[in-house]
């Protein structure tokens, strides 16, 4: 046996000991599970939602020791204490005894295997990268960080096991499946500090393309979830992405790393029970975007409590009641200075105005009136139809649906409301009652919901009844926490689970679908997208502002996104907020990266410059054609890709790039392109055809960009961004002149 054999057979006996342990955990969980199934559906409804409590904690239990089977074991660190040798994975395993024979990435003892440079070992003397397939060692890659070790004989024949090309690169050059990977085992040093930053305050990450922005976001949302698992396994944590489509690219990263419970989603969809499916021009989204809302929404609410011009008199039991707009409005005035939302201050008003009206009632009354009938006359009063269609028009209970709509769609009621738009800007925003919402209504509606709350009467109850509910259910935890040992999981965590009726809910679902619930942490990426009312929207959902905010300002392609962090964040975060900067592009061919840089600076786009960590031979291509030679060129180039890049397991995508005017005859021309039924990209296609903003942080081996010169004239972000998807090759063609910037030096 050679060295290198010799090391590796010694490295798969680790690697089928890890498996082993695994697998025992599997089957010790999936026992388990069978044995809360086997109870069956009978019991008293605690017994079954008990049941269902620990049937959930197993399944999840069970789904996370099943996500990490694809390298489970990556890194080795030798120690320079005692010999020590630690073996660093997706997660930690303890053998029989809890002796720990495997470091979870995340943990401290791990860190150095990220961090650690030969100017700082920071204890370790070498490193060792384990490449494996399946659970087969095929590989190690020795990087010896104590040069001191050299003068022993191991380590010489370390050095001769380094693989020739590196983990990173070997990562950087594989072939995309349409899927984001986890990066765990080549995590660089400066993404490590941001991952594993303090849980709390705001953290903006601003990095050019293809510096693993979104990689380290969600290895960060990963981190917390294990640093800090007692308060954000029940607060919940939060992501937020561009577009569905980005959304399922990227689903697969935190399963594999472990952690499933983080509730994803874009700002369209973060209003439940709203599905935003409208679209509407950008300049109409980027009013609708300004932070001037605050102020229309607000004045609308206000608008819609209102004193009548002229008295209505009603006759009840022969009595005459008289309702003046005198008593109207004083009585909106009391209710208004309770600073409540309009649906609760609601309640005072109606209860005032109906006080009001009673003293008429009984005034005309020749006796004295006992406080039990005074209530039988306030009730008579509040059933009166005449009565009940007065005080509504004065203050009308609203849904936030009836309020941003009737807003939008009623001239009169928009003139009212916004004073601060032109009449123009106005006369853009104006639809049809009934449209659909667009994803710029939605934060409109989350503020209007803020602004006008529920009727909270019934609530309130129903909360006082649960609060005592939860007491009774958290002492039952913790004595069955007592008994079972459990583990993992928290007398709180348990308790919430017994207290949902049905399928037990874990704590993503409830999150997702309350729209008042606060989360322990949001994440988000491709943040420069943001308008002023969505991150409202967002900071509502996490009033602590712990905060992972990652996005490039030269991408932003919305005209209601950010263009600078400080002018957005110093405002709505005051003070709250730290900067820190990727620089490194992993994905994008350096020759490429350094042209997309030029025509974005010529552009004049706020560019953070970055350093390609590789280059790729003829990574670049141009060709120009005449205009009826466009389409065929465009198919050429895309077959010609896809057979380079395609392998044999199915892995090599390419995209076609082009405006949204010319997406529509490319995907006819070319019937292998992979679209959904929506008409949005398949990403399981190896092939499919794109707008620059469908395409925004997403990858590809190869991409065809069609006729740059238009694709900048929607924005130069969005060239920009086009130019920087690939990993391996870019294709244009075009009839008109390159932009300016492609052919300098
Ligand atoms: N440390 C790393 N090791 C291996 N691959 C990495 C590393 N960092 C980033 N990558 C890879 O580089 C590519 C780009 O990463 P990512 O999509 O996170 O970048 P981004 O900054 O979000 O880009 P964009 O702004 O263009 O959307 C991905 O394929 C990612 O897996």
């Amino acid at each position: 046996m050679t060295g290198i054999e010799a090391q590796l057979a010694a490295e798969q006996q680790v690697v089928d000991r890890l498996y082993a342990r695994l697998d025992e955990l599997r089957a010790g969980t999936r026992d388990r599970l069978a044995e809360v199934r086997r109870v069956g559906p009978s019991g008293s409804p605690q017994n079954r939602s008990e049941r269902d409590a620990f049937a959930t904690l197993y399944e999840d239990r069970l789904a996370r020791l099943e996500a990490v089977e694809d390298r489970l074991a990556f890194g080795r660190l030798d120690l320079a204490e005692d010999g020590g040798r630690r073996y660093i994975g997706r997660i930690g395993l303890n053998d029989e005894e809890h002796a720990s024979i495997l470091t979870d990435w995340r943990a401290p003892a791990a860190q150095s295997f990220y961090r650690a440079t030969s100017a700082n070992p920071d204890g370790v003397v070498a490193r060792r990268h384990l490449v494996t397939r399946g659970r087969r060692v095929t590989g190690v890659e020795d990087e010896v960080l104590d040069l001191d070790v050299l003068a022993d004989a191991e380590a010489a024949e370390r050095l001769g096991a380094l693989s020739g090309e590196g983990a990173l690169l070997a990562a950087l050059a594989a072939r995309r499946t349409g899927r984001m990977g986890d990066i765990v085992a080549t995590i660089q040093a400066e993404q490590d500090a941001i991952i594993r930053a303090d849980l709390a305050g705001a953290l903006v990450v601003q990095g050019g393309p293809g510096t693993g922005k979104t990689a380290v976001a969600l290895h960060r949302a990963a981190y917390l979830l294990y640093a800090h698992r007692r308060v954000l396994e029940r607060s919940g944590v939060l992501l937020l992405g561009p577009s569905r489509t980005f959304l399922r690219y990227i689903d697969q990263v935190l399963p594999s790393l472990g952690e499933t419970g983080v509730v994803s989603t874009t700002v369209g969809e973060l209003y439940p029970g709203v599905v935003a499916t409208g679209s509407e021009p950008d300049a109409v989204a980027a009013i609708k975007g300004r932070p001037v809302w605050r102020k229309i929404v607000e004045r609308a609410v206000r608008q819609r409590q209102r004193v009548p011009e002229r008295a209505t008199t009603v006759s009840i039991d022969g009595r005459t009641i008289v309702i003046r707009p005198n008593d109207v409005r004083s009585a909106i005035n009391h209710a208004r200075r309770g600073h409540r939302p309009h649906n609760q201050a609601r309640v005072t008003f109606v209860r005032d105005m109906l006080g009001r009206l009673a003293e008429q009632y009984v005034s005309q009354l020749a006796w004295s009136v006992a406080p039990d009938e005074r209530g039988e006359i306030v009730e008579e009063l509040r059933t009166t139809r005449e009565i009940r269609v007065a005080l509504n028009l004065a203050w009308m209970p609203l849904t936030p649906q009836g309020l941003i709509s009737g807003l939008l769609s009623k001239p009169a009621r928009l003139d009212a409301a916004a004073p601060e738009l032109s009449a123009h800007e106005r006369a853009a925003l104006l639809r049809d009652a009934d449209a659909p919402w667009t994803e710029a209504d939605v934060p409109l509606l989350d503020e209007a919901a803020e602004l006008l709350g529920e009727d909270d009467q019934a609530s309130r109850a129903q909360a006082r009844h649960d609060a005592a509910q939860r007491a009774q259910e958290l002492d039952y935890a913790r004595q069955v926490l007592e008994h079972s040992g459990a583990g993992l999981v928290s007398a709180e965590l348990l308790a919430d689970r017994f207290a949902s009726t049905g399928p037990a809910l874990t704590t993503a679902e409830r999150a997702a679908a309350d729209r008042t619930w606060t989360y322990g942490h949001v994440v988000v990426d491709e943040a420069q997208e943001l308008s002023p009312m969505a991150w409202r929207m967002v900071l509502r959902r996490v009033p602590t502002r712990s905060l992972t905010v990652v996005g490039d300002v030269a991408q932003t392609s919305t005209a209601a996104g950010t263009r600078d962090w400080a002018t957005t964040f110093d405002r709505i975060l005051a003070g709250g907020w730290r900067l820190a900067e990727l620089t490194v592009n992993y994905r994008t061919p350096a020759s490429v990266a350094r042209t997309a840089e030029r025509v974005g600076r010529a552009a004049g786009l706020p560019l953070t410059p970055t350093t390609s960590a590789r280059d790729v031979e003829d990574a670049l291509v141009t060709e120009q054609v005449d205009a009826a030679g466009l389409v065929a060129a465009t198919v050429a180039h895309a077959e010609t890709a896809l057979a380079a890049v395609r392998d044999t397991s199915g892995a090599g995508r390419v995209a076609v790039i082009a405006t949204p005017e010319q997406v529509p005859a490319l995907a006819a021309a070319l019937p292998g392109a992979g679209l959904t039924r929506t008409g949005a990209p398949d990403l399981d296609a190896p092939l499919t055809v794109m707008t620059p903003t469908q395409s925004k942080g997403l990858e590809f081996d190869a991409v065809v960009l069609v006729e740059p010169a238009d694709v900048l004239k929607g924005g130069a972000g969005d060239l920009y961004v086009a130019m920087t998807r690939p990993t391996q090759a870019l294709r244009v063609v075009h009839t008109q002149p390159l932009p300016a910037g492609w052919d300098a030096a």
